[in-house]
């Protein structure tokens, strides 16, 4: 079995409830509130930005030159066009740049840069599979059902353009290039513990009064 099959194999239950988070239910359903969505796409720009350092940190690891040039144009890709559509966004919704964020959030952010500062190339690069590869499992279910917001449509639709498509699989295959076998274990508890922060980072806006305790 490829190692990223493995790792995916090892992590389904915790996969298999994200997949079933409310977060997701509810995009699937169409009943995602307003006001939910808003708060976290408040927080989805802050995390974007640090995907940015992330990268940073891949690059400067990676094992060859063609990681290395992917890995550049994510950065690109990241700063000029996905930057933008969240101030875009943020102004066109009201949403404030400066939101506070809710601890769930703060770790989620905390803790991936974390990896990518002290974790070897093929950490990071599980930590960024594990963000991305459950992002495109959901996004392909909610978006062959209905969904009234353009601007959540419009978002859900980026996660299953040819662009991110071809970003989850860059990252799977780049485990079963680069990793070692007996890196498995390791990497599953990467994937896991990422998996586990992202169930807390969606349900953080759900429960904004989180953010005045923070
Ligand atoms: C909390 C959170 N987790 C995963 C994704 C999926 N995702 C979409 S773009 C991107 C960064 C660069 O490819 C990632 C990880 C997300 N958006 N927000």
């Amino acid at each position: 079995m490829a190692i990223s099959d493995d790792i995916l194999a090892r992590a389904a239950p915790v996969l298999d409830r994200m997949l079933a988070h409310r977060f997701v239910e509810d995009i699937c359903a169409d009943r995602l509130p307003r006001d939910v969505f808003h708060r976290y796409l408040a927080y989805e720009g802050a995390f974007v930005e640090t995907a940015i350092s992330i990268f940073a940190y891949a690059t400067a690891r990676a094992p060859d030159m063609a990681a290395r040039r992917w890995l550049i144009g994510v950065q690109s890709a990241l700063a000029e066009s996905q930057i933008p559509y969240f101030e875009d966004r943020f102004a066109q919704l009201g949403i404030a740049p400066d939101t506070p964020l809710p601890p769930q959030a703060r770790a989620f952010d905390k803790r991936m840069l974390e990896i990518a500062e002290r974790g070897s190339f093929v950490d990071i690069v599980t930590a960024m599979f594990a963000a991305e590869w459950m992002y495109l499992a959901w996004s392909r279910r909610a978006h062959a059902g209905p969904i009234s917001d353009p601007d959540l449509r419009a978002w859900v639709g980026l996660h299953v353009d040819d662009t991110f498509v071809a970003q989850a699989e860059w990252l799977k295959s780049a485990i079963d290039t680069h990793a070692d076998p007996a890196d498995t274990a390791r990497l599953a508890a990467i994937f896991v513990e990422v998996t586990e922060l992202e169930i807390a980072f969606h349900h953080a806006p759900y429960a904004p009064c989180d953010e005045v305790s923070a």
